[in-house]
């Protein structure tokens, strides 16, 4: 039986003790320092952040302020000075580089500029690689990438290289990308950032479709200040530390800070996803 990444991290939860209260992800003093011959930025001050299942976060702030470095350290992308990481009760930085790398592929999606797609792959080729990777049949990866592309609207895309679509299109393939494993955090960097306004508001209409239809956790960084007023969570940073953590109701009113909760509900319904992976099972 397929088992989906976000129930898989519910249930390990569960069997290390934990409760339902344990965020899906938490960063407990993540520093972070660039040293470029005998200068140091310090672009995380420890910080502290915890993020459930099923919300969207806006991670706003200015130049410099250490948006990038935190989405690179906190998805494991990029090793941290201290501190520490955990993605559903899993140390990430307790593990060796190449499992590490593994982990990621299985249970995370990035929108990021430094992982366009393919140009030689055709659209559907490129969002099924994930899937690939993480050892699905090919017959079944196909299926599940095509679903996946009409999932965004480009059910009659599939063949077309990224050369062959417009900015917003290839943007949504990307996002198709990331999600297709059904992974338990979605990661994105300005996904909207090199879009006109109309495709930019397309994309983020299918960010906020997905987190609210089907309970995708997502984190970004944005400098449009439309796109964090319109997040259910908008984090604003100064200087490698939060400034500020705000939650909003749907109805865009800024709400009370809730407790962290992992609410069975937000996890999705995927009957294909591939399995937990046992290697993982015993980690942390
Ligand atoms: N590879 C690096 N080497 C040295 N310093 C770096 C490196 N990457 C980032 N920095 C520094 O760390 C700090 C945080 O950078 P970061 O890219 O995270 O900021 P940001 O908020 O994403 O900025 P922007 O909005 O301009 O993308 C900055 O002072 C930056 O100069």
């Amino acid at each position: 039986m397929g088992t989906v990444p976000g129930r898989w991290f519910a249930e390990t939860m569960v069997e290390k003790g934990g409760t339902a209260a344990t965020p899906l992800l938490r960063a407990e003093g993540v520093r972070k320092i660039y040293r470029t011959g005998a200068v140091e930025v310090e672009a995380l001050r420890g910080l502290d952040l915890e993020v459930d299942a099923g919300e969207l976060v806006a991670v706003m702030g200015p130049s410099g302020s250490g948006k990038t470095t935190l989405l690179n350290c906190l998805s494991g992308l990029d090793d941290i000075d201290g501190g520490r990481v955990t993605l559903g009760g899993v140390d990430l930085f307790a593990m060796p580089d190449a499992r590490r790398t593994e982990h990621r592929a299985r249970t995370m999606g990035f929108v990021f500029q430094a992982f366009n797609l393919i140009p030689v792959f055709t659209a559907v080729e490129n969002v099924e690689l994930p899937l690939l990777l993480v050892g699905v049949a090919p017959a079944q990866a196909r299926r599940r990438a095509a679903d996946m592309l009409e999932r965004v609207g480009l059910e009659a895309r599939g063949a077309h290289r990224p050369n062959e679509l417009s900015g917003g299109e290839q943007q949504r393939v990307t996002i198709a990308r990331a999600l297709v494993a059904r992974p338990a955090i979605v990661w994105a960097d300005e996904p909207t950032g090199n879009l006109d306004s109309e495709m930019a508001a397309q994309v983020m209409d299918l960010l906020r479709t997905l987190n609210r239809d089907e309970g995708q956790t997502i984190i970004l960084v944005t400098h449009d200040p439309g796109i964090g007023a319109a997040a259910g969570r908008l984090i604003r940073m100064r200087d490698g530390a939060l400034l500020s953590d705000e939650r909003r109701t749907p109805a865009g009113a800024p709400a009370p800070s809730t407790p962290s909760t992992f609410p069975a509900a937000a996890v999705p319904p995927a009957p294909s996803a591939p399995e937990a992976p046992d290697a993982l099972t015993s980690a942390g």
